[in-house]
């Protein structure tokens, strides 16, 4: 796998020469080019995805396109799917992708073809899913099962949520899904108060089963338990473990028989298809759950076999590299118009930020270029009575993937045409803006006088030029929501390789560990702490004092 400083490739220079005059391209002007929406378009299954509404002519996109070959993606896209070591600083390979092979042909780690063991998890998961969806799991009191507790933070907990969330129209009417992750006592007690210690099946989901949040809220969660059933025996009915670390499963005191594995080659933030994915399936039915793999495979295909110039998330990476690099965002906004993709958003922060929030290059250098930018987002139409007078009119450049689907799972009058045509309008407001001219005409055809318009009409001018991608899908369906994550998976690698970043370790959440467990034990009692700077020292002794 290539290892380059992109900005040494003959495609960036181009980049770097050419955005000076692009980079203030007027969107709008660049569709007098009748096939621009076609060019700039691409269809894939029920999915369209429209990146026509970017600061993007014919020959910044044949650069992007260039700066891809130069640094060799498709050499970097096949060590990923042939499982190399990509994962250098932690000696690991990175195959979220085996997970989900459904043509299950051989994928080697290590020289071991993996796909055994992942059907072999694959089939435990199924069992146990048919036996908690169809109620055939009972608890300690001979009840089935009705809800669903995950413990579990980061990837242990972000993709379950937004998943059962987004597909919550194939939710198992009798089952509930409760999902704790913070160690804020609040988060486990809010839950418990929710649920019957007969009829609660926990998932203690954690990769490493060392993480202290999950092993606190884990722990709080079983004493709470055995309050109840008081026979240790009967954890076995209501607690099972997603991890890949057996030993310490065991010492928590599941059985392994009740533990679900998965492999180091999984990055948490990946780890959604593996069996972190086993409340998912619980809660839609294995049979759903085997339809998000189904999609997120022909995406892998798609993003494997395409051509680059019609390949989705080649595409979207390198639009994203313009943006960032040569036009200056530092963020990007992930806009679903669809309330039950309310935390997809919230899964990419993770996704993204904790795999391209880098800024050691892979040669060990500092990189002297951004890196990965900020995600955000919230669905529409609510961010339009929040934040997008910003996006409109404020200092800052940012790109926005709007999302939405064309049909929707709850067709409640005439709100799914409202809802879809501020998706629309939003896009075509960003591109085109409001002159100070149209302004005057407008306030002057309502009668305003000479010095208030003279006054307002300068606040009520848009710019716009504003860069938008549009995503399009027919429903939010398992299959179509696996693509859709996938996509963004493959397009944060693309990003990865063309920043010649590590995508995949995550060394920057370890600092404030290994401080808060020091600091820890010293709030155990009312005596001052100096062993800090003086703000630290200040606040944990101010701290002390409030508490008493
Ligand atoms: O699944 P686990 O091992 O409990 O890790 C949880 C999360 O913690 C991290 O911040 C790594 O420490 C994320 O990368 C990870 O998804």
């Amino acid at each position: 796998m290539k290892s380059q400083n992109p900005t040494t490739t003959q495609a960036w220079q181009r980049l770097a020469n050419f955005s000076e005059t692009k980079k203030n391209q007027q969107i709008k002007t660049l569709f007098s080019d009748p096939s621009r929406f076609d060019k700039f378009s691409i269809k894939w299954e029920d999915v369209l995805v429209d990146f026509s509404k970017n600061r993007l002519d014919d020959e910044t996109m044949q650069a992007l396109l260039d700066l891809a070959v130069e640094l060799d993606l498709k050499s970097a896209i096949e060590a990923m799917f042939r499982g190399e070591k990509i994962n250098g600083t932690e000696g690991r390979a990175v195959l979220h992708t085996a997970l989900r092979n459904r043509s299950n042909k051989p994928v080697f780690a290590e020289g071991k073809d993996v796909m055994p063991e992942v059907n072999a998890v694959l089939a435990q998961m199924k069992a146990f899913a048919d036996q908690v969806s169809q109620g055939d799991w009972l608890g300690y009191t001979g009840k089935p099962i009705k809800s669903l507790v995950n413990i579990g933070i980061g990837g242990s907990d972000l993709g379950p949520v937004m998943v059962t969330e987004a597909l919550k129209p194939y939710q198992n009417p009798n089952l509930e899904v409760f999902f704790v992750s913070n160690v804020d006592g609040t988060h486990m007690a809010e839950t418990l108060k929710r649920v019957d210690p007969e009829t609660t099946l926990f998932f203690i989901a954690s990769k490493t089963f060392t993480t202290q949040e999950t092993m606190t809220n884990a722990h709080t969660a079983r004493s709470w338990f055995l309050e109840k059933a008081k026979d240790g025996a009967a954890v076995a009915k209501h607690f099972v473990a997603l991890s890949t670390n057996a030993k310490a499963v065991a010492e928590f005191g599941i059985d392994t028989k009740n533990m679900f594995a998965f492999w180091d080659w999984v990055g948490g933030r990946y780890s959604l298809w593996s069996a972190i994915g086993l409340p998912i399936a619980c809660a839609i039915g294995f049979d759903n759950f085997e339809a998000l793999l189904t999609g997120a495979h022909a995406m892998d295909l798609h993003f494997r076999h395409e051509p680059f110039e019609n390949n989705i998330p080649v595409v979207l990476a390198l639009i994203g590299i313009w943006n960032c690099n040569f036009l200056g965002a530092t963020s990007e906004a992930i806009l679903p118009y669809d309330q039950y993709l309310h935390r997809f958003a919230a899964y990419f922060q993770q996704g993204n930020m904790e795999s391209n929030g880098k800024y050691i290059s892979r040669t060990g250098e500092k990189v002297n270029y951004t890196t990965g930018p900020i995600i955000w987002g919230e669905p529409g139409t609510n961010g339009q009575h929040a934040f997008y007078q910003l996006i409109h009119q404020g200092t800052h450049l940012i790109p926005c993937d709007f999302i939405a689907p064309a049909i929707s799972h709850n067709p409640v009058g005439d709100h799914h045409v409202k809802l879809l045509s501020n998706f629309f309008a939003q896009t075509e407001a960003l591109m085109n803006g409001k002159s100070l001219e149209e302004v005057k005409s407008e306030m002057a055809k309502a009668g305003k006088s000479t010095s208030e318009i003279d006054q307002i009409a300068p606040h009520r001018v848009f710019e716009g030029n504003r860069p938008t991608n549009s995503i399009l899908i027919k429903q939010i369906t398992p299959y179509t929501l696996g693509a859709l994550i996938a996509m963004y998976e493959h397009k944060i690698f693309v990003q990865g390789v063309l920043w010649n970043i590590y995508s995949f370790d995550q060394w920057g959440v370890e600092l404030g560990k290994v401080l808060a467990n020091a600091i820890l034990p010293e709030l155990k009692d009312a005596s001052p702490v100096s062993s800090h700077d003086a703000s630290t020292n200040g606040l944990i002794n101010a701290y002390k004092g409030m508490r008493g």
